[in-house]
């Protein structure tokens, strides 16, 4: 059994959830307790009671803590990222990468926790000082969705408490393993009771008290658009600040001149790997026509030969979709992309295997178009269209066509293109060669249009959602 944490100690909820692995539906991962919005009440409470003393505590204690949680995390990656696969789905190796990465931003934050700086300015009045200084906000709400299960949780966590605020965490009800377990590390980091608060259940109750509470200053939330909104509403409704970050269709675009072998690896990482449920992922591959049949045919080939499979087998490449609803989603668009017109080179039948499992063949699709539905709204899973461009500049205006502003790509050798769309593309993230998924841990991540709303989250800006500004006039 995985109870709750609230106020530093371990609770029962009213309701227990049968943790499934989506490899094997016969593999109960364990039982993890569900709270309600009673119990959701009571981790505010906690949070809000630690949190003067928390916001006042020196900043070595809490790099110290964030500092002994990282080292936990990454001494035990293996383990944890087995954990995050048989619960997710991704592979070993990608549920192993993501643990490092949640590691390693602890180790990040504990930094940061020593660099919050201020500034100090004359003022215009003689005699007078002004003195800019970051607090911390107070308690802040944490949302997190199922495909990053320990990632996004830690690059949450880890900045809240860096800069002097008190968490409630509530993790997708899909996922509730690897949220729990760090909670399980936190819990042993010295934290006085309060600080972090773990409730886990279902968003409709759970997640509707923390928007709904008045002493949750601050909310962070991943997800979808539709939750993503119902946040902001609620948010600004009672003049809470929050910070979204929703779903993508990204675009990259492949030139004429781009290194084929390059552009081929590109989008089969960014479009098929971690079964292609990140918002970062490539789902719109915009090809010139020179290279468009060449291109077409050498990443159908690379597509067909993925290995799909359990998410623990050494020999899997796509572990299986998280979920019954999301496979019937990605279905579900599959069959509208095929009823637009769009060409199926590959993939996008259901598989099935020796063992139950919600396992899919990637899809890929050519000839579409930039108005058909599948190209204009997220799937949110292996399914990549391939759209025809005439030149750069048309490329470039299908690739920011969408209502989504989170990455874009571009794959070409020609530095005057790929400096014009690192500066022309609507998107918070620009990748040249490299895929649109798969970011790093210090620097911001965010995005532009119908993908973001508020700061960017990771890397020394952070600061700017967790902490709030106060300016000073002292007269000596
Ligand atoms: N951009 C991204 O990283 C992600 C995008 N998505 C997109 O969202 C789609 C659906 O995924 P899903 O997991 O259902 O996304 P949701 O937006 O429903 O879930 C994200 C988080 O919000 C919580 N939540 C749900 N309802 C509320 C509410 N009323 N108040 C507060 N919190 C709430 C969820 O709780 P719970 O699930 O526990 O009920 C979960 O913790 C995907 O198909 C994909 O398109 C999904 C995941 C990540
Ligand atoms: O691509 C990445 O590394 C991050 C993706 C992500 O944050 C997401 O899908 O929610």
């Amino acid at each position: 059994m995985h109870p709750l944490y609230i106020g530093g100690e371990w609770l029962d909820g009213p309701r227990l959830r049968d943790n499934l692995n989506p490899s094997d539906t016969r593999d109960v991962i364990g039982r993890y307790a569900q709270a309600d919005a009673a119990l959701a009440e009571r981790a505010i409470a906690a949070a809000a009671e630690a949190a003067p003393a928390w916001g006042l505590s020196s900043p070595q204690v809490r790099a110290d803590a964030l500092d002994r949680i990282g080292s936990e995390i990454l001494a035990r990656k293996e383990e944890l990222g087995t954990l995050l696969s048989r619960e997710e789905g991704k592979t070993r190796p990608e549920g192993i990468g993501e643990v490092a990465r949640a590691g390693a931003i602890f180790k990040f934050f504990a930094q940061e926790a020593l660099r919050l700086r201020g500034e100090k300015l004359a003022s215009v009045r003689p005699g007078v000082e002004v003195e800019i200084t970051r607090e911390p906000v107070g308690v802040v709400g944490l949302i997190t969705p199922w495909n990053f299960p320990a990632a996004i949780p830690a690059w949450k966590i880890a900045p809240a408490l860096a800069f002097g605020n008190t968490v409630v965490l509530k993790p997708a009800d899909l996922v509730p393993g690897s949220a729990w377990a760090l909670t399980e590390i936190i819990s042993r980091a010295g934290l006085p009771a309060g600080v972090f608060n773990l409730v886990m259940g279902p968003g409709s109750q759970v997640g509707q008290a923390l928007l709904d509470d008045r002493r949750v200053a601050a909310i962070s939330f991943t997800g979808s658009v539709g939750t993503g909104q119902r946040v902001a509403q609620a948010a600004v409704t009672r003049g809470a600040r929050f910070q979204l970050e929703m779903g993508g269709k990204n675009p990259c675009i492949v030139l004429d001149d781009a290194d084929l072998d390059v552009a081929v690896n590109s989008v089969l990482q960014s479009a098929f790997f971690s079964t292609g449920q990140r918002c970062t992922a490539s789902s719109r591959i915009i090809v010139q026509k020179g290279i468009y049949p060449r291109f077409v045919q050498a990443l159908g080939e690379a597509a067909r030969a993925l290995r799909v499979g359990d998410a623990l087998d050494p020999q899997t490449q796509i572990g299986p979709v998280v979920d019954e609803a999301q496979l019937a989603q990605d279905l579900r668009y599959i069959d509208i992309a095929k009823a637009e017109g769009a060409r199926l080179v590959c993939g996008g039948e259901r598989l099935q295997l020796d063992k139950p499992g919600f396992y899919l063949q990637p899809a890929l699709f050519a000839d579409c178009d930039n108005g058909m539905q599948h190209c204009r709204e997220e799937i949110f899973g292996p399914v990549a269209s391939v759209l025809p461009a005439d030149s750069y500049e048309h490329a470039l205006a299908l690739s920011n066509d969408t209502p989504f502003g989170l990455a874009a790509g571009i794959c070409t050798t020609s530095l005057k293109y790929a400096s014009h769309f690192k500066r022309h593309a609507q998107a918070g993230m620009v990748m040249v060669n490299v895929p649109t998924a798969g970011v790093d841990y210090h620097v911001p991540f965010g995005g532009r249009k119908g993908s973001s709303m508020g700061p960017r989250e990771q890397g020394s800006y952070a600061a700017e959602f967790y902490t709030t500004v106060k300016t000073a006039y002292v007269q000596p």
